[in-house]
């Protein structure tokens, strides 16, 4: 399978280029960049010490041509300046970019339907089995628990709360048979009254390089329960982006999740 990287120079892009360099079953096509990256022209795999053959581009339609698949984690607006282009072409893609509008969400959903797409906030296998954990906790302590999410990311993050967070307040907002628009808090200051205890509140800290923490609590009378995924490598949501890769070659066009790529779907 073909592969093209976009973001390559960035955090996620250059462990994309790493993991699909040793991925059987993935050819490195090609990489994109932004048009300001002082990295265009430079062979993708130079920062590992290797020489791919690839050069970091940003004519965009020459680097696609012949490509099977996109795989993206850069920001909302070259995502959705990469989307028409992949459809044009045949391309499926994997999503990875966080801080999408509705509108952007939904531009995304409606490319499902003349391409593969797999879109979400966190490719990682552990935090979709913490998905799958929070929507049971969250049936069982379904009454008399308030629910506070909170998470923690390095300083050069630039959305707030995380894709995972909003993701983990919308699993169990639809285990509670609630509304994440209408039952979210983000943030409190001032004299906020007591808590609404329909609320899903979220909570943010950046700082350093932690790569990515989460920790949903479910604080009862006595007793707190809480729910933490810890990512200590980027290594896991790109090795869940070659996944998730494999799964549209296999499948085609259509619009799918990390759950539908994992067989976590009910
Ligand atoms: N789904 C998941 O599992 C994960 C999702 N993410 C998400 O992936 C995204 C990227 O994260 P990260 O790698 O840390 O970010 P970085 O800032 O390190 O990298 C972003 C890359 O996108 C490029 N880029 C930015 N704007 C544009 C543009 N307008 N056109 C083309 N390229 C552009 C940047 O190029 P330049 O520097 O030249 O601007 C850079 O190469 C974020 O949304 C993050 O939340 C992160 C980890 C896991
Ligand atoms: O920007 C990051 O770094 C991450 N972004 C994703 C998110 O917003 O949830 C996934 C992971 O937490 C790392």
């Amino acid at each position: 399978m073909k592969l093209v990287i976009t973001g390559a120079s960035g955090r996620m892009g250059r462990m994309l280029i790493e993991t699909a360099l040793q991925t059987d079953g993935i050819i490195l096509h090609g990489a994109l960049d932004s048009a300001n990256s002082a990295f265009l022209g430079k062979d993708a795999g130079e920062f590992l010490g290797q020489t791919t053959g690839v050069l970091i581009s940003n004519d965009v339609e020459a680097t696609l041509m012949g490509a099977d698949c996109v795989i993206d984690f850069t920001r909302p607006e070259a995502t959705l300046a990469y989307l028409p282009i992949c459809i044009k072409h045949n391309i499926n893609c994997v999503i990875g970019t966080t801080g999408f509008d509705d509108a952007g969400k939904a531009e995304i959903h409606a490319a499902g339907a003349h391409i593969g797409v797999v879109f979400a906030p966190n490719m990682g296998v552990g935090v979709n089995a913490t998905l799958k954990i929070l929507e049971l906790a969250a049936k069982i302590l379904n009454s008399g628990y308030d629910i506070e999410i909170v998470e923690a990311h390095h300083r050069l993050k630039v959305d707030a709360p995380s894709g995972t967070a909003l993701k983990m307040g919308e699993v169990v907002a639809n285990a509670l048979g609630r509304d994440l628009k209408d039952c979210a808090i983000y943030g409190r200051e001032g004299v906020t009254g007591v808590r609404d205890d329909q609320t899903i509140g979220f909570s943010t800290i950046r700082g350093g390089d932690v790569i990515g923490d989460h920790t949903v609590m479910f604080m009862g009378q006595g007793e707190r329960v809480e729910i933490t995924h810890k990512s200590s490598s980027r290594i896991t949501y790109a090795t869940g982006a070659m996944r998730a890769a494999k799964f549209l070659n296999a499948h085609g066009a259509g619009y799918y999740d990390m759950q539908d790529v994992l067989g976590l779907k009910d």
